[in-house]
């Protein structure tokens, strides 16, 4: 799916909500994801992020804002829309956005980052956000050719701390090495302020996930809280 570069300049400066239940969860059904979705973009999201093919094929029919994909396939090492089979799935879903997992890792279908995301733009129109953990995976996966680059994976690969909220000293360092990409700041923002600080760090877009539409997490805060 087609998105202009006004589409994507739109989104500079601005909020993007991840809609995501994980396996085992009440909230996990297509249609709720799609539901919760359209609610963020009555509050000002300007794009949507969601998990599985489904989800992108509801959600693209109730937003018109534009929609990133992502395929998830395990829960540890590559399994953000691992292989170019998944992220060519995810493009086939109608994601304008592929995300996909953009470290330096070895991957499951032995292709490289490069080879992966010259598939996405050969075979389908969508661009490719590469999710990364590091400063030398943004490095590299903007040497391979990503359009957007995120700090998704900040904390989740071993190469940086995982801090209790974003990774701000990650997403400044990023945006100082002026990749010529759009930086989506993403992973544990928990606050308006907290966003806010990822784009004084220089994020072109701000990814909010967790905080928005994952009741289960947000009631255990303040069940915490009171519990003290
Ligand atoms: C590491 C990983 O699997 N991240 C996933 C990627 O899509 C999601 O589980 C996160 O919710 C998303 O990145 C947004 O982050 P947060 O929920 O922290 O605002």
């Amino acid at each position: 799916m087609l998105l202009s570069d006004a589409q994507l300049e739109g989104l500079r400066g601005r909020l993007i909500v991840s809609a995501q239940a994980y396996p085992g969860e009440p909230m996990r059904h297509p249609q709720t994801m799609a539901q919760v979705a359209a609610s963020a973009v009555i509050g000002g999201a300007a794009a949507i992020r969601v998990q599985g093919l489904a989800d992108i094929q509801f959600t693209r029919s109730a937003v018109d804002v534009p929609v990133i994909g992502l395929f998830k396939d395990g829960h540890d090492g590559v399994f953000i829309t691992p292989t170019i089979h998944h992220a060519l799935a995810v493009a086939q879903a109608g994601a304008h956005i592929v995300a996909l997992d953009g470290t330096r890792r070895e991957r499951p279908d032995g292709n490289t980052l490069l080879q992966t995301i010259a598939a996405v733009h050969k075979q389908s129109g969508a661009l490719v956000m590469a999710d990364c953990g590091s400063l030398d995976d943004a490095l590299a996966a903007a040497e391979a050719g990503a359009d957007l680059i995120g700090t998704t994976l900040a904390g989740y690969t071993g190469e940086r701390n995982k801090t209790k909220g974003p990774d701000v000293d990650l997403i400044a360092s990023i945006a100082q090495a002026q990749l010529g990409k759009p930086l989506v700041a993403e992973g544990r923002i928990h606050s308006p302020a907290q966003a806010r600080a990822a784009l004084d760090a220089g994020a072109f877009s701000v990814v909010v996930g967790t905080a928005i539409t994952h009741p289960a997490t947000i009631t255990g805060w303040f069940d915490a809280a009171l519990r003290g």
